[in-house]
């Protein structure tokens, strides 16, 4: 059969006559270009040249038919002219995608920036459609004539889509063809109405024309930019047959023929196919069956060997465990790749990967498929493709996904006449088949002593009490010493090419369900090497999931952070922590979440992480009453984190208290809070050496000069092999503001006011002015030195008034020091008059073993004299720093220093947890 082609099988000679042609005879400027490098299908593509020089100005196949128009082939030769390989990619894009005219024009700017050569994109029908269509078709066979209402229903929804995505007589045209459509719907309605009764052939025609209008409009919205586009209704061209209830195959064989007969008609360069329809060898409409759209971008990207297949949806891509099923949305991770056969094996676990079937297509031609969010394009998706590129045999790229069943029963047969008796697992097993019980996994020891099984626990009861008829000797015989049904079992299977065979994996996944103290009733790992299935009790699953999902894939230094006192400090630092969050994960790898939040009358809980975005406002209004033991317990069976810190930011001694039984829990502990380290001297050395021994962490540098480095400088001193003489400064930020500050014609009790009202105070700032405050920081640095001294030891000269001592509060006490302001004002004066000013200083004598706390009087000129706002100044006297002093001077209180100097203790604690420098 001969018959009329637009590009034939050409060959460079003929390109460049062609081209000389249309150059000479400047008709309708119109070339192609053929380009044999490129091609790697049927002995050479077609490509259509790209606007080069003077004489190639437009780019549309369509134009191309009158320079081939002169050219015949036989039919038999049409396979020639698809054009096949890397220039094409397929897009699918579902229902959601295409649920309104808006989101029609995103798909279609999705297209168009596509950059490849060619572009084929499926759609489904607009969302909801294809449900209207069948209910169509139920309706009309059941006699309700309300399927007249509900086909009008249809027709307004498309045209109201039309009208507002396109205009003029693409409009018209649309709307022209929908309105002959829904008469010929009308009728074949009608028809059924009147049989009571639709073939499944009438049901898939009337189904598909939900793809037929998506199509047409996408392809219209496509066209409006002045690209090349036309529609394919992919009955002319998909060809397939039944292969099992509710399934089909595709013959490719056919299907490409008609393609290609197809694409000689109209070969343009980007077409808009309609998902889910095709039709059978005998012309008869039907479909693709359950995720047919995905299944026709599958088979038309082999069919046109495409460079990449995406489907576009609603998620980022593939997650690593369903959100639905225990995980949140947080906790789950978008799988950058995953091999065909990883896809596979999810899938089967209900994963909302694709179908199995859909990836049967690309997967013989290597065609990677990429699942896109259209929703979020900056998202790079999930490519499944055959050897993911990232695989490269670490332990955690090994694991892809977990996922989960419940509502199993074990079965466990046992005995010791099962061992080298051939048939036994035979016997047992068409017992089952019998039963018609399906079996999910199989575990036998190799002392073929026991074998067991999982079945669904609505299947077991039969299973069981036909076993025990079928084995009723053996077990009587003792040749079997039970078969017993464990019931409430839950699989948990973990996926990942190659998993079995790196050494490694189990380990980790059996480490992470031994620390959620999670017990293993069987397990199953198949030689496939994707898989391993471990059988849990049901209460455990959720727990199990996340504990292992967490292990591999989590930063290995993601800390499951909760703050005790969300006051000045303690929100201080949820700010910080918010603002530096994204940075820190970025760039180190520290993943930081803090997952509780307690105050001393509300508390703020999370499995995964609070959004420290409005912590708040959720702890206004999400909160349930505070309580520490729950809180603490909130954090330590918490099993989706790895690794746990407490950060006390109360200046409470009954909070302080507890730091022991939390490290013991393996729960770090960071705090500004001084009340542990200069409390009672047994408690603190308990503490110390608790911490030292376990690889827990404790940490405190904001308890001594806030932010500044007084902790850590003095252990790097100690810790190589220095020796303490002497640590003497100011160590208090109060202090140091008041009397930087109470000069000229100030009053004392202004300045006290000026320094709580800038943060650097204690909660009660008696505690500074009593200069317990200093003495708490001279003992926490005596015993970092390996003194061992009480408070009590401290001399202290409280610049508390005797008469305001007993103050019932802070506000009491602040409202009555003005009537002290003389007294300060005359020893002000006093020392102004010897040249002098007042400074509160703390002492660490090492060589003596003492500390001492007093307001001195220094020259003006001494450099304790020469600070400012809140400074601190701390001069470590030392075997090495002799002569002159180590000093470390700057701001020693206020909101923002002090939480930073907290916020470093965690990154400190992250780091000791392998986190990079
Ligand atoms: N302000 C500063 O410049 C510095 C403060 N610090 C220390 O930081 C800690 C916090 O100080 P600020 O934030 O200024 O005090 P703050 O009074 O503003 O905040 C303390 C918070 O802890 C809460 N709280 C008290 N007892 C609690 C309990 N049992 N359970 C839960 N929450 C409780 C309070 O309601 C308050 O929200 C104190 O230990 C202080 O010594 C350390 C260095 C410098
Ligand atoms: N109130 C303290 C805060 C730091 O510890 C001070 O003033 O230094
Ligand atoms: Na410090």
């Amino acid at each position: 059969m001969t018959g009329r082609v637009a590009l034939p099988v050409v060959h460079r000679a003929m390109v460049a006559s062609l081209a000389t042609n249309i150059r000479q005879g400047g008709t309708s400027a119109q070339c192609w270009k053929y380009d044999l490098s490129q091609d790697r299908s049927l002995g050479g593509s077609v490509r259509i040249g790209q606007s080069q020089g003077s004489f190639l100005t437009h780019r549309s196949t369509n134009l191309l038919r009158p320079a081939a128009a002169a050219i015949s082939v036989e039919q038999d030769d049409v396979n020639t002219y698809l054009p096949k390989g890397d220039m094409w990619s397929v897009h699918k894009f579902g229902g959601t995608c295409m649920g309104t005219p808006q989101r029609i024009q995103s798909v279609a700017d999705i297209v168009l920036s596509d950059s490849s050569e060619r572009k084929l994109v499926i759609v489904s029908a607009m969302s909801k459609v294809t449900d209207m269509m069948y209910n169509l078709v139920h309706k009309a066979q059941s006699r309700d004539d309300s399927y007249m209402i509900a086909l009008e229903e249809v027709f307004e929804k498309h045209m109201a889509a039309a009208k507002d995505l396109l205009d003029g007589e693409d409009l018209a045209s649309f709307l022209s063809q929908l309105h002959s459509d829904v008469s010929s719907l009308r009728a074949m309605l009608s028809a059924i109405y009147i049989a009571g009764h639709a073939t499944e052939s009438f049901s898939d025609f009337v189904v598909g024309h939900g793809e037929l209008w998506s199509a047409q409009m996408l392809s219209y919205a496509i066209k409006k930019s002045g690209a090349p586009c036309s529609w394919m209704d992919t009955r002319e061209v998909l060809v397939v047959k039944p292969s099992g209830p509710n399934q089909v195959d595709p013959d490719y064989l056919e299907s490409e023929k008609r393609l290609q007969k197809w694409f000689s008609r109209q070969p343009a360069e980007i077409i808009v196919a309609t998902g889910f329809i095709a039709s059978t060898a005998e012309n008869i409409p039907t479909t693709l069956k359950r995720d047919g759209s995905d299944f026709s971008a599958a088979i038309i990207g082999s069919l046109v060997r495409a460079r990449q297949v995406t489907i576009w949806t609603d998620v980022d891509g593939v997650f690593s465990a369903d959100p639905r099923k225990g995980l949140s949305f947080s906790e789950a991770v978008i799988l950058s790749t995953l091999s065909y056969q990883e896809a596979w094996e999810m899938s089967y676990f209900g994963a909302n990967v694709l179908h199995p079937r859909t990836i049967i297509p690309v997967m013989k031609d290597n065609i990677p498929i990429v699942i896109r969010n259209m929703f979020n394009i900056s998202a790079p998706g999930t490519m499944i493709c055959r050897q993911p590129a990232n695989d490269n045999g670490d332990l955690d790229a090994c694991v892809k996904s977990f996922a989960t069943i419940d509502n199993l029963a074990l079965v466990n047969v046992e005995g010791t006449g099962m061992a080298g008796v051939p048939g036994t697992s035979s016997a047992i097993f068409s017992v089952v088949k019998d039963v018609g019980a399906n079996v999910i996994m199989i575990s036998q020891a190799s002392s073929e002593h026991s074998i067991c099984f999982a079945v669904p626990e609505k299947e077991v009861a039969a299973v069981s009490a036909a076993l025990h008829v079928r084995f009723r000797e053996a077990l009587a015989a003792g040749r079997l010493s039970k078969v017993e049904v464990i019931n409430g079992c839950s699989i948990l299977a973990v996926v990942g090419l190659r998993m079995a065979s790196t050494p490694g994996v189990s380990a980790m996944l059996f480490d992470a369900l031994a620390k959620a103290n999670i017990n293993v009733r069987a397990i199953a790992q198949g030689c496939s090497e994707y898989n391993i299935t471990v059988v849990l009790k049901q209460e455990d699953c959720v727990r199990a999931l996340r504990a292992a999902h967490s292990r591999f894939f989590l930063s290995k230094t993601t800390l499951a952070v909760g703050i005790i006192g969300p006051g000045l400090i303690g929100g201080t630092l949820l700010n910080q922590l918010k603002d530096q969050a994204a940075v820190l994960k970025e760039n180190m790898n520290i993943d930081l979440r803090v997952i509780g939040i307690t105050g001393s009358s509300t508390m703020l809980l999370s499995d995964t992480g609070i959004d420290l975005t409005q912590w708040k406002e959720l702890l206004r209004k999400e909160a349930e009453p505070a309580d520490l033991a729950n809180f603490v317990r909130h954090m330590s069976d918490n099993h989706v984190f790895p690794n746990k810190v407490l950060v006390d930011c109360t200046a409470d001694t009954s909070v302080a208290s507890h730091y022991y039984d939390w490290l013991k829990k393996g729960i770090h502990v960071i705090t500004p809070n001084k009340k542990a380290n200069s409390g009672p001297l047994d408690r603190y050395l308990k503490l110390r050496t608790l911490q030292r021994a376990s690889y827990t962490h404790y940490f405190y540098e904001a308890t001594v000069g806030a932010g500044l480095p007084i902790i850590s400088t003095l252990r790097g001193l100690l810790e190589t092999g220095d020796k303490i003489l002497r640590i003497e400064g100011i160590f208090s930020g109060t202090l140091s503001y008041i009397f930087n500050n109470f000069e000229g014609t100030r009053t004392f009790s202004n300045v006290v006011a000026e320094a709580k009202e800038a943060g650097y105070t204690e909660p009660d700032p008696r505690d500074d002015l009593s200069g317990t405050d200093v003495a708490r920081k001279v003992i926490i640095l005596a015993r970092e030195s390996g003194l061992t001294l009480e408070l009590s030891d401290i001399p202290v000269k409280s610049l508390v008034p005797e008469a305001l001592a007993s103050c019932s509060s802070a506000d009491e006490f602040m409202q009555k020091l003005p009537s002290f302001d003389e007294d300060w004002a005359k020893q002000r004066s006093e020392a102004e008059a010897a040249g002098e000013v007042l400074r509160y200083v703390g002492v660490v004598d090492a060589v003596n073993q003492k500390g001492q706390v007093e307001l001195r009087r220094y020259k003006r000129d001494h450099p304790f004299a020469q600070l400012s706002g809140s400074d601190n100044i701390i001069a470590f006297t030392t075997s090495r720093y002799k002569e002159q002093p180590l000093i470390v001077r700057g701001p020693g209180a206020g909101a923002e220093v002090t939480a930073g100097g907290v916020f470093c203790d965690m990154l400190r604690l992250a780091s000791s947890l392998g986190a990079p420098s």
